[in-house]
């Protein structure tokens, strides 16, 4: 039995078109409709054949749909929901795969007070952006987390879980305060340093006239892949998600000044115990999941 038989995709990105993609793979009698506001993105997906349609409007795309996942920047989320509002059929479940989750959740209820809001964040992505950047096993064995409000019924919470497990996602519940705590300190606070970092590195470049990019070795390309990510949705998560952003990065730059502190003192000890600490940590996690070096690190199984 299928959690949902009309999906609609709104935003046909790396995420969206990876939805698309992963239905037509695992629940192939889905019916699919898509809207982008890019004209280019609408004529690719069309010709990518990932949607039995592509429609002009987000309204047109809602008419008929039991189930409407919204794949576009977290700061455009309410803008969105405004536009197919009075097109939404009232039993649609509404959701969304943003990067946090307390903005998207009170977004979405200021201009759907009505409706069945059940928010979700597939914890899966590239730094790729684009409806050709997406592919049907990206949420394989990743954790999709969703953070149903209070008063979302049981039933369409279940639907929803069966939907991202079908995509081969492991689904976990979360409070929304929380989920955004933990994703700024697993997601948001890495991007920021790797932006920061490779803005250093080319600001060095104009002082020290040295080719400080050219002579990056794994360690740096390694470290910074993430800054190649796109800037309008890591503008709007930083901004949607600014009070833990910020709380971390407090907690970060204590622990960076402690670091400073023990090179200037020449605290070897301190050094060495803290990165052995940090070390065997970083094993667990790719005990967890798979090699770094493998297409699919970070995975569950
Ligand atoms: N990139 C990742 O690794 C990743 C991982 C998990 C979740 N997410 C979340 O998924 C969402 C989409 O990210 P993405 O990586 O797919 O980005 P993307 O840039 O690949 O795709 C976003 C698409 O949304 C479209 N769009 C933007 N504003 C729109 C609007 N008002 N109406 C209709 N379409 C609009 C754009 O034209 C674009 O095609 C974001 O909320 C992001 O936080 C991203
Ligand atoms: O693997 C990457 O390139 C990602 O950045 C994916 C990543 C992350 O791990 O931080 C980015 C944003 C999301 O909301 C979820 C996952």
């Amino acid at each position: 039995m299928l959690p949902f038989a009309r999906l609609t995709i709104i935003g046909l990105g790396l995420i969206g078109s990876s939805v698309a993609r992963g239905v037509r793979a695992q629940m192939p009698a889905v019916r699919i409709t898509g809207h982008d506001a890019d004209p280019a993105v609408r004529k690719r997906a069309v010709a990518l054949g990932i949607c039995d349609d592509v429609t002009d409007t987000s309204g047109a795309a809602v008419l008929d749909a039991d189930l409407v996942i919204l794949c576009v920047p977290v700061g455009a989320m309410g803008a969105v929901a405004a536009e197919f509002a009075a097109d939404l059929p009232a039993d649609a479940i509404v959701s969304d795969v943003g990067s946090c989750k307390q903005s998207v959740a009170e977004a979405l209820s200021a201009v759907l007070p009505d409706a069945i809001i059940i928010p979700a964040h597939p914890v899966a992505g590239t730094e790729k952006s684009g409806p050709d950047a997406g592919f049907s096993t990206l949420f394989k064995g990743r954790w999709c987390i969703l953070t149903p409000p209070e008063n979302a019924p049981e039933v369409a919470i279940e639907r929803l879980r069966i939907f991202w497990q079908q995509l081969g996602a492991d689904v976990e519940l979360m409070d929304a305060r929380h989920h955004d705590m933990v994703l700024a300190v697993t997601s948001h606070l890495p991007h920021l340093i790797a932006y920061t970092i490779v803005g250093t590195a080319d600001d060095l470049e104009g002082v020290t006239q040295s080719e400080v990019i050219k002579y990056s070795a794994g360690g740096f390309r390694d470290f910074t892949r993430i800054a190649a990510s796109d800037p309008v949705m890591w503008r709007d998560v930083f901004l949607s998600n600014k009070d833990a952003v910020l709380e971390m990065l407090q907690r970060f730059s204590e622990d960076l000044s402690a670091l400073q502190r023990a090179i200037r003192y020449g605290k070897g000890d301190e050094l060495e115990s803290l990165f052995a600490r940090t070390r065997n940590i970083r094993r667990s996690i790719v005990e967890q999941g798979q090699d770094d070096d493998a297409p699919d690190f970070g995975r569950k199984h």
